[in-house]
């Protein structure tokens, strides 16, 4: 879970105020501002083509704003010491033959007084034989360790990761999430980009919601998950074909295709109350489930207000399956 404690006193690492950014007359950033700070993890999310890789481009100052301005430690992010900073972009991919340990060597001999490989591969947990390993023969989420510790070698106060987990399988992802729990924990501040909700929801302090350029929701997964993620919602899947007699149910539902029934802000007596119409009509069921919302319910609600399509492919919140209202 999130939890790391930012310290919300200090100057902010990095600050964005009313930043926009144009290409022609598409506008990939506006207006945005926000700020992260030590030991906090700040999570951006949205998308395919809210602007997410560009607003970091503006963060990191490998892009310049339109309008507004970027600060990193107060000062310009061109102008910034290189070492107090690191960006681990999507598309890193080092030189498959060379081991982690090779490979931290070679980034940390960029850097005029970098942290010492061992102390990097012992922070992102690589043990001997694997720092001895070729790259090409570590299983995912080991290279994502090497990745990341090759953007630990100046060991950075701010750490941008584009999309640090994409592309790896469920146990390397929580490898990198517990690496990058650790570092916020040591006083890091990261903002990271992802396309997995439950990410940012584990990992994030803060989570931005980026739609069109627009930064239109900020906050605590939490806190964004109980304003705008939507009512509990109980989930009937019966075994039998359109079994249930939605005028005599104990809620007011919908069915989704020929088996799947959602009723909204249920809560746990409403489950009992289920439960017990069920058994009392004698009608088979699968399933019957209270569904709380996650951030993946406020993201997709958020979409569907401003029609992306996303919505389609993801299909509706809660049980997966036919999306036809039928009722
Ligand atoms: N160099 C560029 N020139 C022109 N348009 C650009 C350029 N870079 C980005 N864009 C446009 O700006 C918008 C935002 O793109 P961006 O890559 O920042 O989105 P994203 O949220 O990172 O997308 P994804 O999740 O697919 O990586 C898109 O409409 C994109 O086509």
């Amino acid at each position: 879970m999130s939890g790391h404690t930012a310290a919300e006193s200090t100057r902010p690492a990095v600050t964005a105020t009313a930043v926009r950014k144009q290409y022609g007359d598409t506008v990939a950033v506006r207006d945005v501002s926000l700020d992260v700070h030590e030991g906090e993890v700040f999570g951006l999310i949205g998308p395919n083509g809210a602007g997410k890789s560009t607003l970091l481009g503006l963060l990191t100052g490998t892009r310049i704003p339109t309008e507004g301005s970027v600060r990193v430690f107060g000062e310009s992010p061109t102008a910034v010491d290189r070492s107090r900073m690191s960006v681990l972009p999507q598309e890193f991919s080092p030189h498959r033959r060379l081991s982690g340990r090779e490979l931290v060597s070679y980034y940390a001999g960029l850097y005029p007084d970098p942290l010492s490989v061992d102390e990097v591969l012992d922070r992102v947990g690589l043990d001997a034989g694997d720092a001895a390993t070729a790259y090409t023969d570590l299983s995912g989420g080991q290279q994502r360790r090497v990745c990341v510790g090759a953007a630990l070698v100046n060991d950075p106060e701010l750490l941008f990761l584009d999309e640090p987990t994409t592309g790896i399988d469920p146990a390397g992802r929580r490898d990198v999430w517990d690496l990058v729990d650790s570092l916020a924990d040591g006083g890091t501040a990261v903002v990271l980009t992802t396309h997995y909700m439950a990410e940012a929801e584990h990992l994030a302090d803060r989570v931005g919601l980026l739609t069109d350029g627009e930064l239109v929701r900020v906050g605590p997964p939490r806190d964004l998950v109980q304003r705008f993620g939507g009512e509990t919602r109980l989930a009937v899947r019966t075994e039998r074909p359109r079994a249930l007699d939605l005028d005599a149910t104990p809620l007011d539902g919908r069915r989704y295709g020929d088996y799947e029934y959602r009723f909204f802000d249920a809560g746990p007596d409403d489950l009992t109350a289920m439960l017990d119409h069920l058994d009392a009509a004698d009608i088979a069921y699968e399933e019957v489930s209270l569904v709380r919302p996650t951030l993946e319910d406020v993201y997709l609600n958020l979409a569907s207000e401003r029609g992306h399509d996303c919505i389609a492919s993801a299909g509706p919140a809660g049980l997966a399956g036919n999306a036809e209202v039928t009722r």
